[in-house]
């Protein structure tokens, strides 16, 4: 709703109502309709100022009313009725002005912003375009270079950014409301005749097709398939080449078909589950609104390889104390060097001073005597980190909530070593950790829900989409991306190549194949960690045992390329060649080719042709199944997190909406007769076995991702 006064006597106050960020519901726009029209009609009022509640100005349409039958007053009449107005009208825009937020404020005459206010039109990351007249507005107010950038990211620009390009009018550090009654009754009575923005003809760069082909060039290159960036670009163009009610006519035809887009469907799914993680609960009931974190002011870091650095720096970007300790002397040094540049160089990206006064560096365990809370980034060896956790329990004061950085293995384990088990929680972060906004936050049976809640805020802080899941082998994201790499390196034996593989995946929209990504983030971890499990087995064995492990089918593959020393783009050989050790770029290499060959040949294989369907389904759907066990086990309180988890940590579409929200998508029978097709050609790898779970949905009609939880509960209550 909206609230109408009269301030100052002369100006009336509309102030939109609908906490927490004021969306632009049916009822909201109602109340704007009403009012506006209270304060045209009032004789005594000679301007208009409309602003939102509880400091915060709009957060756009209502995105919960999306996919619903929608009532109320359309957002673009009303924006043009607001234009339109004889006496001047001034938004105050405090908090957020984003979206239908911010084409409500480009309607207005005067914009006034408060110096922390955040302006932009995200619809994008929604799968829209910015469709209440925002992609016609924009261009014709700030140029069609800036507003593409602006609308085609969907970026958040500050205050002092929003001025510079002319978005707005003024920037105050003083109450913006009062500034803009101020305003308002410095331009009362003045002709409105230059302030209305769908009057002002678009300023058209020389080389407008040649800008254009460029922009979508690199759009399309970025989207991976996403067709919301593409439509922004096309609604752009229509600004800059079309007059503005035609514009506005194409505007709402490609938001026509963006609407009701299952990528539309996909990205506010994960709008939603992305804020609903937070919303946390532990098999124990302990949950988010019963749990109070502890106050960490002050952190350290034990171990500066590239993970604790990354983590070292994400916590002193977030305003935290860090003692950074590594008891190498040539490490530390070299770690200092690499901090400060990697601070020097984010403060200078996102503008400010960098954090180095926040971290002290120190060779010993000692220096975190008086920390709130530990990570520990140690090598992931099991010995090494219950050592220095030992160490720690003697040298921290009490109450120290150890959390130990390990990306698989047992965190109870860990913590059943501690005389506190209860102040032991997982802090799984992703490489590049001051980078990745993914963090797993691992409890274990007795981890306590006040050391949970902690670490779920500290992720929070660091401005990290931060999950709660149990504790079990590879968590959520590494346990299912197991089943992903295997089944990739049985399609490689089946007759697959590694660029084959690795098209059809990024197709689909990840940002790399499986074996590029293998490239990068170096193959001989995987390894290491096969040697310990028992996995990888020296040399080129043949017949048919050298493929079985513990009864079930295993491809030595990756093995044996890490037998060759070709470890990936560091050693500048793996799955691809690349020109030197460190070059990015990969090229494809017959040696590999013949490689593949060879192995074929030892072991009886014949290569049969492989589609891009057959690497989709093996490769997306036994991740899937995993996810469904993950759902069955407990490990994971709902789809919601698996999804977030890949989306934000393993560069999942966006716009395919996470693994689970994927596969209701697909249809959760067709997934299951997949499984059970590939499960009957290939009964050595019991994964592709369907779980329970998943033929449980199937036989409840597949519900929708929300009703999962339900089916699960049921199913539990059965066994
Ligand atoms: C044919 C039809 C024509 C349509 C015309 C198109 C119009 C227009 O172009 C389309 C849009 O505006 S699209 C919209 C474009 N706008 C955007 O994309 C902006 C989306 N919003 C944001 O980016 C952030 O919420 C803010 C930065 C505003 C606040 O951040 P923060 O302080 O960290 O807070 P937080 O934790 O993030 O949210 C708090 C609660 O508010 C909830 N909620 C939030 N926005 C909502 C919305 N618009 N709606 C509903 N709910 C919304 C959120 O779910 C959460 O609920 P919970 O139940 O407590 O979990």
């Amino acid at each position: 709703m909206a609230q109408y006064t009269r301030v100052s006597g002369v100006v009336g106050l509309i102030t939109l109502q609908n906490p927490p960020v004021n969306a632009l519901s049916a009822v909201v726009r109602q109340g704007i309709v009403d009012k506006v029209e209270t304060a045209l009609s009032d004789p005594k009022v000679k301007s208009v100022v409309i602003c939102g509640q509880n400091g915060n100005f709009c957060g756009g349409a209502d995105i919960k009313e999306f996919g619903t039958k929608m009532f109320g007053p359309p957002l673009i009449p009303m924006i043009h009725s607001i234009e339109a107005a004889n006496k001047p009208v001034v938004a105050a825009i405090e908090g957020s002005a984003l979206g239908g937020g911010l084409e409500l404020a480009l309607g207005c005459h005067y914009r006034i912003a408060h110096s922390k206010a955040r302006l932009g039109l995200p619809e994008v990351t929604l799968g829209l375009l910015p469709a209440a007249g925002g992609s016609q507005r924009l261009p014709r107010l700030i140029g069609v270079p800036a507003a593409l950038n602006l609308i085609t990211t969907g970026r958040h620009v500050t205050a002092a950014e929003a001025l510079q390009l002319g978005i707005v009018d003024q920037v105050t550090d003083h109450n913006t409301v009062d500034a803009a009654v101020k305003f308002a009754l410095s331009v009362a009575g003045r002709s409105l005749d230059a302030r209305r923005i769908s009057t002002y003809p678009c300023p058209r760069p020389s080389d407008l097709d040649a800008l254009f082909e460029e922009v979508m060039q690199k759009v399309r290159q970025s989207a991976r398939g996403a067709i919301a960036p593409v439509a922004c670009v096309q609604a752009v163009r229509a600004a800059a080449t079309l007059p503005y009610t035609q514009g506005m006519e194409r505007e709402k035809e490609l938001m026509a078909t963006l609407f009701t887009s299952g990528q539309a469907r996909a990205m506010q799914y994960i709008f939603f589950a992305q804020r609903a993680v937070g919303r946390w609960r532990m098999p124990s009931g302990a949950s988010w609104d019963t749990s109070k974190p502890r106050p960490v002011t002050k952190a350290a870091v034990i171990g500066l390889g590239t993970m604790g650095r990354g983590i070292a720096v994400a916590l002193a970007r977030a305003g935290l104390s860090v003692v950074a300790v590594e008891t190498q002397e040539k490490q530390l040094l070299e770690a200092k060097q690499a901090m400060s540049s990697m601070l020097e160089r984010g403060a200078k990206r996102r503008g400010g001073v960098p954090a180095l006064g926040l971290i002290s560096y120190s060779q010993s365990i000692q220096a975190a005597a008086d920390v709130d809370l530990v990570i520990e980034a140690v090598f992931e060896d099991m010995a090494l980190k219950i050592e220095v956790f030992k160490q720690l329990t003697a040298v921290c004061k009490p109450g120290t909530l150890l959390c130990t950085n390990t990306s698989g293995l047992d965190v109870d384990q860990l913590a059943s070593e501690t005389p506190n088990p209860e102040l032991v929680v997982g802090m799984h972060f992703f490489a590049p950790a001051h980078v990745m906004n993914l963090l797993e936050v691992v409890y274990g049976p007795r981890s306590s829900p006040q050391a949970v809640a902690t670490a779920m805020q500290l992720g929070k802080k660091m401005g990290k989409a931060s999950v709660a899941v149990g504790n079990c082998s590879g968590f959520v994201g590494n346990r299912m991306l197991k089943l992903y790499l295997e089944q990739a390196s049985f399609l490689l034996e089946e007759g697959a190549t590694p660029e084959l593989v690795d098209r059809a995946l990024e197709e689909f929209g990840f940002p790399m194949g499986v074996f590029r990504m293998s490239d990068l983030s170096g193959l001989d971890v995987g390894w290491r960690v096969r040697k310990a499990a028992g996995l990888a087995e020296p040399g080129e064995a043949s017949g048919p045992s050298a493929r079985i492990r513990k009864g079930y089918r295993y491809s030595p593959i990756g093995d044996l390329v890490c037998e060759q020393g070709r470890f990936g783009q560091k050693t500048g050989r793996g799955w691809y060649q690349y020109e030197k050790p460190g070059s990015r770029v990969a090229r494809s290499d017959p040696w590999m080719h013949s490689f593949l060959e060879q192995y074929r040949a030892r072991h009886g294989l014949v290569a049969r042709s492989i589609d891009h369907q057959e690497v989709l389904e093996r490769c997306l759907y036994s991740l899937i199944n995993e996810g469904f066990r993950i759902l069955e086990d407990g490990i994971a309180a709902g789809p919601e997190d698996i999804d977030v988890i890949y989306v934000f940590g393993y560069g999942w579409p966006r716009h395919r909406g996470g693994p689970m929200f994927y596969a209701s998508m697909v249809g959760l029978a067709k997934v299951l007769e997949r499984l059970e097709h590939y499960h009957q050609a290939h009964p050595d790898v019991p994964n592709l076995q369907p779980c329970s779970l998943l033929r449980r949905l199937v036989a409840s009609g597949s519900p929708p991702v929300h009703m999962w939880r339900e089916v699960r509960k049921k199913l539990h209550s059965q066994l």
